[in-house]
């Protein structure tokens, strides 16, 4: 087991965002967490990445206590990529993605540094923009150079808040085959997102919070309209498409 976390409480000061959290995670499992707007599921991860620190409970990596990692080590096991609108800075393509080795090196990447970064960069198709700067990138490109940059980095746990937002269809599937080859080769990742169908067709695992709670965990295949109606207060219609679930919107519940 990579992760466990036990009953975990988190207050931004007085609202409570996240209520009697627990679950555990194993290696190779790609699980998605969905949950409407502010139902806590970045504060979740952030809570996991240690960026945010729990009122109550605990969380145990490859059975340790966060607390117990220093900053070093914990970038040798998490991989965070938060929010696309959270990640601009300006660096090239190359130097973003060496930056994921900054927990590997002293205090400048070394020759097998650049070797891995290359490699990565090279893997992943993206020798083209390998020197362009990050601002200069479209949203879908600028999302593939920090999974690029999760990928040097060689992490354990890849934490990957909504990062198929506001990409077009083709940069979705991009991503999520990018997500599916690191869990292949025996990541974990936990990754929040809106669109139901998507993750039902590419998660081992979903997860529903609703306002801080985990209202489900289970297989893709156990997504249910009760349960999406209970969690967004929508009514949906189901489809079957090659043992994956579409999930169509038809309604509004009052
Ligand atoms: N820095 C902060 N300070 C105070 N409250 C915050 C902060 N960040 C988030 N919140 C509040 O915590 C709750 C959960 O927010 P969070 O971003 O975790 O939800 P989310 O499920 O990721 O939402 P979304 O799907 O809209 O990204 C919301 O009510 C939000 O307003």
């Amino acid at each position: 087991m990579i992760l466990k976390i036990n009953s975990l409480n988190f207050a931004y000061k007085k609202e409570k965002v996240l209520k009697n959290i627990s679950l555990e995670a194993q290696r190779g499992e790609l699980i998605t967490l969905i949950g409407p707007n502010g139902s806590g599921k970045s504060t979740l991860l952030k809570c996991i990445n240690n960026y945010l620190k729990a009122d109550q409970g605990s969380i145990e990596l490859i059975g340790k206590d966060l607390e117990a990692f220093s900053m070093k080590e914990l970038a040798k096991i998490i991989a965070y990529v938060p929010q696309a609108a959270e990640n601009i800075f300006n660096c090239n393509v190359f130097e973003t993605v060496l930056m994921g080795r900054k927990a590997h090196s002293s205090w400048k990447a070394n020759h097998q540094d650049k070797e891995i970064a290359a490699k990565v960069i090279s893997k992943m198709g993206l020798e083209k923009i390998a020197f362009k700067q990050i601002n200069n990138l479209s949203g879908g490109q600028r999302q593939k150079i920090f999974i690029a940059r999760a990928a040097a980095q060689a992490a354990e746990l890849l934490l990957l808040d909504e990062p198929t937002n506001n990409l077009d269809l083709r940069h979705q599937l991009e991503i999520f085959n990018l997500i599916k080859k690191e869990v292949a080769n025996g990541k974990t990742a936990i990754v929040t997102m809106h669109d139901l169908s998507l993750a039902s067709r590419f998660s081992d695992r979903i997860i529903m919070l609703k306002e801080g709670y985990i209202f489900s965990d289970g297989s893709a295949a156990s997504l249910s309209a009760a349960k999406i109606n209970s969690v967004y207060g929508v009514e949906v219609s189901l489809k079957d498409h090659k043992g994956k679930k579409i999930i169509i919107p038809e309604k509004i519940c009052v």
